[in-house]
């Protein structure tokens, strides 16, 4: 093991846990191996091809990583190749009749997830499996099995298919983010038996966190300062370089934008993203690699793969969805083991935005295979962890592996911004707390609704409503659960279909690979993607919605019944409300939506009103703040009816509400007393439209 390790791939010595994974996947047994970004997970699986016979199938989600590693490994003369619809007739014929020989020459070989669960392929595994010619299966980037995960890829839950018909070759799962419940998930998922689990530790003690808080009265453009970061980095190196940077950003525009304006001011810098051709994403690739253009401004279609060491500066200029994303794409920094710095601005504004946008209900969804347990509001609970490594008064590092399920040992964080400054941090989210209260406060009573000229990260209204059916098709492609009528996903289904049926050409088996790739590259990774149908279907005027009054928004009925039942939700989790029945409840979202509905003049204001008052909903206090939050200064403006009345109520409840004096919330605000409310029945509103 160690001479091949120093002759085929010049290293002295083994790092991380590798010889551990080396030497269990040498006595045949299953391997979990967690191991953070440039930990050197591929060494597990490339270093036991050389030193068995047979060949170690590689099982990964993009061809660009795949031809990567081969090109990698063929500079060390290893016999390796990979199959995908890029490749000639010709080639992928010439690689089948080598791993089907009785000796092959090919020590690793790999495959997408899609490929591998073809039946035309399983025939040819179970040739070289009766051959005693499979050494190992390695299933890089495995967290893409989980739907718990932040890249679920539908077609890595059928790997379990490996374990079913090839139940001797050892299976080793690989990846850098997986938290607990991910890490059971692939365990189960494949099916591992006894696995030998080696789980690294996940803390990047050179990389320094920092959360930069955008403030309401300040500037909310985290432009200015990604400058200074930059200048700052330039003016530490030696040779007065620009630092090699990531920008992350939700959308493409805002992608283009940020490497227009960085460029503008004489720092070279670039956009990449999934909307830009290959050979443009190959372009800015390569020069940043070679340093030409050190700043990329990217999308998070800039992922999985890039593995440049001297990354010294990773800045997300709008919140990631999830944590793992965060640690995945902030890992990216400081890969030479210098030191980097990870830097993510936090405004209100991003976060209702997100809010907004994973909150959505998703059509169709359920009809499908997502699990009962993720159902409803999966992706918002992720978002609220990250939310919590933003605004927690607390180690940065230690809110991340905790995450991760380990512990920091108190007072031994190597760099963030909290443990440097506690109070400073605590002081600017107290800043926050306090703006978005002196702003309702300022707007009348009224929560803080968005507006165009409250959106300054976006273009424009129409911007805000393509980014939340963005976020929507983005994530109904993750989970691999978007009915995608296109004509290419017409083809890779009918190719899917015929390779079920047993005629499984190669071109139908790649079709399909190809297909699953294209969606997942480019919907799966790319929030910004504009081109789904349900998005489209969206958008048209829906010929079923309520005639719309003057300055109201054009909503579709369908939007607008998703929008009551999601506030109906925040009023039913909200436990200060439970002694209301559901009528009540359903009466109350009715007033509120139509509120947002009544006062937006577009839909995306309307979008956004809409995700404030569910979050409002979640937090009131009393009845009272229903109504207020509704926008009426009584409450029975709600139409309260004796027909529908709750009087039996209980007294006692009542005399909580009595008790428990003004409401903090709207209600004040409003001008409405306790008073009013005291000795009468709660109001039960009625059905505007029954
Ligand atoms: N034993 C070792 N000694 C020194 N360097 C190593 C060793 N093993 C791997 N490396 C180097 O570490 C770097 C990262 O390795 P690799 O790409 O396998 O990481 P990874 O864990 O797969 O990362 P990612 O999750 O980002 O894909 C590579 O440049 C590799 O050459």
């Amino acid at each position: 093991m160690h001479t091949v390790l120093r002759d085929k791939f010049g290293f002295t010595s083994f790092q991380g846990r590798q010889e551990e994974a080396i030497g269990a996947a040498l006595a045949g047994r299953d391997t979990f191996v967690l191991m953070p970004t440039g930990g050197g997970k591929s060494l597990c699986y490339c270093l036991p091809a050389l030193v068995k016979k047979g060949v170690v199938v590689v099982i990964s989600p993009l061809i660009a990583l795949m031809e990567n590693q081969v090109e990698n490994l063929r500079k060390k003369d290893i016999c390796c190749d990979f199959l995908s619809s890029t490749r000639s007739a010709e080639d992928r014929r010439a690689i089948l009749d080598n791993i089907q020989s009785q000796s092959p020459q090919m020590r690793l070989l790999y495959a997408t997830p899609e490929l591998l669960t073809t039946d035309g392929f399983m025939l040819v595994l179970k040739n070289m499996y009766k051959r005693g010619n499979l050494t190992l299966f390695a299933v890089d980037e495995s967290h893409c099995i989980s739907s718990w995960g932040h890249d679920f890829r539908p077609a890595y839950r059928k790997l379990s298919v490996v374990r079913r018909e090839l139940p001797q070759v050892p299976i080793m799962a690989l990846t850098a983010t997986a938290a607990e419940k991910v890490q059971d998930d692939i365990v189960k998922q494949l099916r591992l038996r006894n696995p030998a689990l080696l789980v690294s530790s996940f803390n990047r003690p050179n990389i320094h966190y920092c959360v930069h808080y955008l403030f309401e009265a300040g500037a909310l453009d985290p432009l200015p300062h990604v400058v200074a970061l930059l200048k700052e980095g330039r003016s530490q190196d030696a040779a007065s370089r620009w630092p090699c940077a990531v920008i992350y950003t939700l959308k493409r525009e805002t992608a283009g934008e940020v490497a227009f304006s960085l460029s503008a001011k004489g720092i070279p810098a670039a956009a990449y993203h999934a909307g830009l051709k290959t050979a443009e994403r190959t372009c800015v690739l390569s020069d940043w690699a070679s340093g030409k253009t050190p700043v990329v401004a990217a999308t998070v279609a800039f992922g999985m793969g890039i593995d440049k060491a001297d990354v010294r500066l990773v800045v997300h200029y709008n919140l990631p969805k999830t944590i793992e994303g965060f640690y995945q794409e902030s890992g990216r920094a400081g890969r030479d083991g210098r030191p980097a710095k990870s830097v993510l601005f936090y405004s209100r504004d991003d976060r209702d935005r997100m809010d907004f946008i994973l909150g959505k209900p998703k059509k169709g969804k359920r009809k499908r295979k997502q699990p009962k347990s993720q159902q409803g509001n999966g992706e918002l609970q992720a978002f609220g962890q990250l939310v919590g490594y933003c605004t927690a008064r607390c180690c940065r590092r230690a809110i991340l592996l905790r995450h991760f399920g380990e512990v920091l040992p108190a007072g031994t964080c190597t760099g963030c911004d909290y443990c440097e400054d506690p109070h400073g941090v605590a002081e600017q989210l107290e800043r926050l707390e306090s703006e978005v209260v002196i702003g309702a406060a300022r707007r009348g009573g009224r929560r803080r609704s968005f507006g165009k000229a409250d959106l300054p990260a976006y273009a424009g209204g129409a911007d805000l409503a393509s980014s939340a059916e963005d976020g929507k098709d983005s994530s109904d492609a993750a989970s691999g659960e978007d009915e995608d009528d296109s004509e290419e996903a017409q083809a890779a289904k009918q190719a899917l279909k015929r390779a079920r049926t047993g005629d499984a050409s190669d071109e139908a088996v790649l079709s399909v690979m190809a297909a699953a790739e294209r969606r997942y590259a480019n919907t799966s990774q790319q929030t910004g993607c504009t081109s789904n149908s349900l998005l489209n279907k969206l958008r048209l005027p829906n010929t079923k919605a309520a005639p719309a009054k003057p300055g109201s928004a054009v909503v579709g009925e369908s939007m607008r019944a998703a929008a009551r039942e999601r506030i109906q939700k925040a009023l039913e989790a909200n436990g200060a409300l439970s002694n209301l029945s559901q009528q009540q409840l359903a009466a109350a979202s009715q007033a509120c939506e139509e509120q947002c509905f009544n006062t937006s003049g577009s839909k995306p204001v309307y979008l956004s009103k809409l995700s404030n008052t569910a979050r409002e909903a979640a937090k009131v206090a009393a009845v009272m703040d229903i109504t207020c939050l509704a926008g009426c200064a009584d409450p029975t403006d709600l139409g309260t009816t004796d027909a529908t009345q709750d009087a039996s109520l209980p007294e006692e409840v009542h005399a909580d509400k009595a008790a428990a004096g003004p409401s903090q919330g709207a209600a004040g605000r409003m001008g409405s007393t306790p008073s009013r409310m005291m000795g009468k029945p709660i109001p039960t509103v009625a059905l505007a439209n029954p």
